[in-house]
């Protein structure tokens, strides 16, 4: 059926946007420990790569944030890990849907690993913007941005923050851009809800698979602002063994 057929269907959706498929299953609220046994359930028992849910994931993420952030340049901060990793998958897709996006990572790429190597290299290769902390000054680009994205920790996090961390998201912190946090805003302990000296204070936090229990404590809402929950595209025979 040729495209001019379809808008002439009733009910057809024109935004695309609009047609975001979510979960039929909600699931509730846990620990980081719990979130990481998705991961790995996901893996041996679904055959599901991690570069799978990452994408998932960072495709997720993107597609809220520019939902959530229509317009303006997105700086995307990204620690070693996969939180990062998730950063760089986000760069790419919102590089494609038309946004100025800039990278800055905590390390360069051949210091990372995994999934989260992978994806830095697809967003090399893709000619994204990758400024390494150090080697740039980083806090013009935090006073340059319209959106900050912390991708610099999530269920990996040892408090406290350490090297660089700290400066990053207190300068973060001071500007005058929307903070949307990946997964767990960054120093914050994503099962207890306490917070460092330095935590990122997100207007929203976009936080994958399910909300953590952290979350719930009393003033976390500060730092977490309006948490939106992202699917990682596992099947729902999964989501139906992790809902309590
Ligand atoms: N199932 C899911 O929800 C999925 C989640 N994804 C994303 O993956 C992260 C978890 O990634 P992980 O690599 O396990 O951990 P982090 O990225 O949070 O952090 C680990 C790296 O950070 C360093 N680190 C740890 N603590 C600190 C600190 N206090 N200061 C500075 N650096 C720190 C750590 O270094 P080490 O030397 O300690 O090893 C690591 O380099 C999850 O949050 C999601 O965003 C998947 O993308 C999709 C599925
Ligand atoms: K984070």
């Amino acid at each position: 059926m040729g495209s001019e057929h379809l808008s002439a269907r009733p009910g057809f959706v024109r935004n695309s946007m609009e047609a975001t498929m979510k979960p039929v299953l909600q699931l509730s609220p846990m620990t980081c420990q719990r979130i990481r046994e998705i991961d790995q359930v996901a893996m041996e028992q679904f055959q599901m790569p991690g570069i799978v849910l990452m994408e998932n994931a960072g495709r997720g993420a993107a597609e809220c944030i520019h939902q959530i952030t229509p317009d303006g340049n997105v700086l995307i901060l990204c620690g070693k890990g996969n939180n990062g990793g998730d950063g760089f998958t986000i760069a790419r897709h919102l590089q494609l849907a038309g946004r100025e996006v800039t990278i800055l990572a905590m390390a360069t790429t051949n210091e990372l690993q995994g999934d989260a190597a992978i994806q830095a290299k697809i967003a090399e290769a893709a000619g994204i913007q990758i400024q390494v902390i150090g080697e740039t000054d980083e806090t013009e680009l935090l006073s340059a941005a319209d959106v900050i994205v912390d991708g610099l920790l999530g269920t990996g996090a040892k408090p406290p923050l350490r090297g660089r961390y700290a400066k990053v998201v207190e300068a973060a912190n001071a500007s005058s851009a929307i903070r949307i946090a990946l997964d767990i805003p960054t120093g914050m302990n994503g099962d207890t809800g306490e917070t460092g000296e330095a935590t990122f204070r997100a207007d929203y936090t976009l936080t994958f698979a399910a909300p953590k229990v952290g979350f719930e404590k009393s003033n976390a809402t500060r730092f977490t602002g309006e948490v939106h929950v992202i699917s990682i595209g596992v099947p729902l025979k999964l989501l139906r063994q992790f809902s309590s």
